[in-house]
């Protein structure tokens, strides 16, 4: 199947329960598909709904209408619909996410960090700490860091082990929230080569990237979410 994510008539709005209830529209009418090896951008404006997308796709948000399908293997699963369990299966093999923010595990060491993803996917341990030590390395962190755990890292540091972390392993599917924000261009150009590996590979990605040289490079298509939260406030 070529088609690896599908929204149909997504609509999202907050409601601000101890705010008297206001609603907040966000987007309505998303209708846009990602097919296998291409990389699609997300664009419009800051507020637009663009990370709100995001999260729907990837379970943290609900969704008021609408389909938001990805293909598990052979298996179309409406996300907008699945329950929690089922969000965490397709985490574990079918959707990636990698953002700027690393959420530290205490006393694991960053190599660690890193491979995890690949060894939840069946990779044996010692292979995988192969590939993470290889990523570390592709992102310039330092070797001395590499069996530490990233508590203590710069912003920078920890970011670079978050975008090892989020390539690492196979995920048909792979969001991406501005992964290269606050990186210097040395660092950047290693995002656009793995990303570019990713294509070739036949995964399919979703991102926000405001960095507009990053964007030019990688990106396929453009899907701009204004005419969505135009919908929304109608
Ligand atoms: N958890 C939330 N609760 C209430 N409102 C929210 C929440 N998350 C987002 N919003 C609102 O939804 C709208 C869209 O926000 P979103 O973060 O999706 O926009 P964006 O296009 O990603 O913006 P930016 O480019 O600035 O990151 C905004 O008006 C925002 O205030």
């Amino acid at each position: 199947m070529r088609t690896r994510l599908c929204l149909n008539d997504v609509a999202k709005n907050f409601t601000m329960h101890l705010q008297d209830g206001i609603r907040i529209p966000v987007v309505a009418g998303v209708d846009f598909a990602v097919e296998a090896g291409e990389c699609v951008v997300l664009g419009g404006p800051s507020g637009a709904g663009k990370s709100s997308i995001l999260k729907m796709i990837y379970g943290n948000y609900r969704c008021e209408r609408g389909q938001i399908l990805v293909t598990e293997g052979e298996t179309i699963v409406n996300v907008a619909r699945a329950e929690p369990r089922r969000i965490l299966q397709l985490r574990k093999s079918t959707i990636g996410y990698v953002s700027q923010f690393l959420r530290v595990i205490p006393r694991v060491p960053a190599v660690a960090v890193v491979a995890e993803p690949l060894v939840a996917q069946g990779t044996p341990e010692d292979a995988a700490l192969a590939i993470a030590r290889d990523l570390l390395a592709r992102l310039n962190v330092p070797e001395a860091l590499w069996r530490l755990p990233p508590a203590t890292f710069s912003g920078g540091e920890q970011q670079r082990v978050n975008i090892a972390r989020g390539f690492i392993a196979h995920y048909p599917l792979l969001l991406l929230d501005e992964p290269t924000a606050s990186l210097d261009a040395a660092n950047r150009a290693v995002v656009v080569d793995l990303v570019r590996e990713k294509k070739r590979a036949g995964v399919a990605m979703l991102g926000i990237l405001h960095d507009t040289d990053v964007r030019e490079r990688i990106a396929d298509r453009i899907v701009d979410v204004t005419a969505f939260s135009a919908a929304a406030a109608a």
